[in-house]
């Protein structure tokens, strides 16, 4: 019934595709999603907007000087420790709140964050805060993007200071500066003087007004999310949940990457929730044709899609197709290890009967348009996470928020089978994926899935490049600095 797409799909780049109202993350829709990103909200302090720093700044954007970047031994970190998944969703995140973002202006962003000079130049920053003051480096950024005519926002300014690791005050201040000076120079003296006379006609109103806009867009910042504040502040320290698997690693000294556990599927906001049509149930009185046998392994992995019951259902818990459901979501008997050739595996301590639910797989659902706005960056570090859910609707993003299928590799010998499933509803754009076992599979074996793609189609995990050909020279260039190419 339903055609199942599962592969872990590297996406491919659609130049034609503009995005143009990508609404802003400041909206009432209460799902799992937005409940845990609003209850890590945080009020922080932003120190007024300093006259003399904009005026210093002025004073720079005239008279400023180029940094000076001592080489950094490529020793000191690797990229893979510097592009870690949660770096590079905070990005994304700070990417889609930018509502008028364009194809051109999602790659050009992206291609300052991911270049060689701007890791560089962060990384020296970071450990270095008080080496580089302002630099004609970072003027030179700011003023691209002030000079392109790309509309104002806070967004934008707030992933300029991504790009450079300064804080948004400090970008605004060098975009105010640009603003300023462009334009007095575009005045006229008939203008200045109209300017002039306006100011002592209505003096108070003007500076009431100035006031307000302040106060707007410092209340705008500090309603940015805290957890952003990791891309341009280095006083600030991630604060995630647990892992809650063991984690196992005989093979080298990586640790595991920051990620997001989560237990239910995450909604972005842009992709609304499963319509109520689709929420039914069944008398269970004629329904013989259960998927599971009495011991609740599955029988038929031919089937489309499972629907087990659920609470518009004549029966109770004890049905004996509620299998998944009643299954525990966080199987201890599951690790994560490190694999000598394909990254971190999972594999199972214990051993796993033929027809037994093993996982499912979870992340966050987004939507085509978010998922192409995050494909630049992801093809750009050539990041492979997406799971499509069947029909093209919506994808499934598992790179920062993930559970442990997130570590399951491609096996063209799987031992596990891929079936969509559903429980309360029946929309078949957030179907659920669960994971089941098609053969007996001995203790601590490597579970697998087959991605449906040629083995051929992985590089080794610390050779990864960019499947941009434009960026190839430059990611080549990062990986060497790496560390990753000889
Ligand atoms: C969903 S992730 C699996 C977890 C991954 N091994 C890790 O360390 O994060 C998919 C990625 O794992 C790697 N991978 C999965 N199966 C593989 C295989 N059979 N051979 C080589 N690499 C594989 C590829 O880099 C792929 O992009």
């Amino acid at each position: 019934m339903t055609k199942m797409n599962n592969k872990f799909n590297k996406k491919k780049k659609d130049n034609n595709n503009q995005f143009t109202t990508i609404k802003t993350t400041n909206n009432n829709n209460s799902n799992s999603y937005q409940n845990s990103y609003n209850s890590r909200r945080s009020n922080r302090i932003i120190k007024n907007i300093n006259n003399n720093n904009l005026n210093n700044l002025n004073n720079l954007i005239i008279n400023s000087t180029i940094p000076i970047i001592p080489t950094i031994p490529i020793s000191e970190y690797n990229l893979k420790s510097y592009f870690t998944p949660r770096i590079v969703y905070l990005w994304i995140k700070n990417l889609e709140s930018i509502t008028y973002l364009t194809q051109e202006l999602n790659e050009r962003l992206n291609s300052d964050f991911i270049s060689l000079e701007w890791v560089r130049f962060r990384e020296y920053l970071k450990n270095n805060p008080d080496q580089i003051t302002d630099s004609n480096f970072e003027v030179n950024l700011v003023k691209k993007y002030y000079f392109l005519n790309y509309e104002y926002s806070i967004e934008l300014i707030q992933a300029i200071s991504a790009i450079m690791f300064r804080s948004p005050i400090y970008v605004k201040g060098i975009w105010d500066s640009l603003d300023k000076k462009n334009n007095n120079n575009n005045n006229d003296d008939s203008t200045a003087m109209t300017n002039i006379n306006d100011i002592l006609d209505s003096n108070s109103k003007i500076l009431q007004d100035v006031y307000e806009k302040i106060t707007q867009i410092e209340k705008k910042f500090m309603e940015f999310d805290l957890q952003y504040e990791e891309l341009w502040n280095f006083k600030f320290i991630a604060n995630v949940n647990a892992i809650p698997y063991s984690i196992f690693n005989d093979v080298d000294s990586e640790k595991l990457p920051i990620l997001e556990f989560t237990f239910e599927n995450l909604i972005h906001w842009d992709v609304g929730s499963p319509d109520e049509d689709y929420n039914y149930g069944c008398t269970c009185k004629d329904n013989f044709d259960y998927p599971f046998n009495k011991n609740g392994k599955l029988i038929r992995s031919d089937i489309g899609a499972i629907y087990e019951c659920n609470s518009f259902c004549g029966c109770n818990f004890t049905c004996p197709n509620r299998i998944i459901q009643n299954s525990n979501n966080c199987n201890k008997n599951l690790q994560i290890f490190k694999t000598e050739n394909k990254g971190w595996g999972v594999r199972t301590l214990k051993p796993i009967k033929e027809g037994s639910f093993v996982m499912e797989h979870l992340g966050e659902i987004i939507n085509h348009q978010t998922s192409e706005i995050r494909s630049v960056c992801y093809d750009k570090l050539n990041i492979m996470t997406y799971f499509d859910l069947d029909y093209g609707y919506n994808k499934k993003n598992s790179n920062y928020w993930c559970n442990i299928s997130r570590f399951l590799n491609h096996s063209c010998d799987a031992n596990l089978v891929t079936i969509p499933f559903f429980v309360e509803h029946k929309d078949i754009r957030f179907q659920r994926i669960a994971f089941f076992a098609q053969r007996d599979i001995p203790k601590n074996s490597e579970i697998t899935v087959d991605y449906k793609i040629h083995d051929d189609d992985f590089l080794p995990i610390s050779s990864a490049e960019s499947a941009d050909s434009e960026n190839r020279d430059e990611l080549e260039e990062v990986l060497e600095y790496a560390g990753y190419k000889k």
